[in-house]
């Protein structure tokens, strides 16, 4: 194999510390908030009270936006902040994403209360939001990526909440600035959904 040099892990690995183990305990929270619901004997003003003494907290000493942006785009690796992969997004499921030898990329995920749409299934858009990701990262992988132009989904059957997903793709053509993309996801073995994307290649300045 010649590729073993190159590094397969396509998103960021979460640390254990600093704002990842926060973003960690608030996506528990975001879940706790969900499941808890407003039938329990939990005193939710009491809840709402010290969250947004948290949020206070933060917003009192986090950089301003200009600031942010930049520290975002300032590697020039894999990003930390995306609502699919990001350690430090607490919407993100995460997904995370590794290159294979195939030209291909593949992640596992388990997706909870937070993401359903039909019950006791994932949200169509929540896929969408997945499967649009992975195509991007797969082009990546392959070398010539863009932005997304047309992405079409089909839905074959209903992905299932608290199962593990599987969601892959690859790249299929570059015809000038045009990339053809598919992927899918499965779960056990069966798939849910397939998408076709069309990127453009095109990269919007990052911030400095
Ligand atoms: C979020 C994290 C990013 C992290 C990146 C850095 C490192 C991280 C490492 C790994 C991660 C890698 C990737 C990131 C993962 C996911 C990415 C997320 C994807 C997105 O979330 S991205 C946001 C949604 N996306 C937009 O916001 C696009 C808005 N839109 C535009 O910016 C323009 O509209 C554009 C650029 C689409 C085209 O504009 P343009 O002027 O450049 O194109 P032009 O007219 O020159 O056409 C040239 C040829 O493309 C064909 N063509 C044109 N438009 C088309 C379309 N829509 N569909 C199909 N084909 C189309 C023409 O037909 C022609 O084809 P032909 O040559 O054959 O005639």
């Amino acid at each position: 194999m010649t590729e073993t040099a190159r590094p397969s892990q396509l998103t960021a690995v979460p640390n254990n510390e600093g704002v990842d183990a926060a973003v960690a305990a608030a996506r528990r929270v975001v879940g706790a908030l969900l499941h808890t619901g407003d039938r329990s004997p939990v005193e939710m003003a009491a809840v709402a009270a010290q969250l947004d003494a948290v949020a206070q907290h933060l917003e009192r000493h986090a950089p301003t936006r200009e600031e942010r942006l930049v520290d975002m785009w300032g590697g020039e690796g894999v990003t930390r902040h995306d609502p699919v992969t990001g350690p430090e997004n607490a919407v993100a499921p995460p997904l995370h994403l590794d290159g294979r030898e195939d030209g291909s990329v593949e992640g596992r995920v388990t997706l909870g209360l937070p993401y359903q749409g039909p019950p006791g299934c994932v949200h169509g858009g929540i896929s969408a939001l997945m499967l649009d990701h992975t195509l991007g990262v797969a082009n990546h992988w392959a070398g010539d990526s863009g932005m997304t132009g047309t992405l079409t989904l089909r839905y074959h059957r209903p992905t299932p909440l608290f199962e593990e997903l599987v969601v892959t793709a690859r790249q299929v053509s570059v015809d000038g600035r045009k990339i053809r993309t598919t992927g899918e996801i499965t779960a056990a073995g069966e798939v849910c959904v397939s998408a076709d994307g069309i990127f453009v290649n095109k990269h919007l300045p990052r911030p400095r």
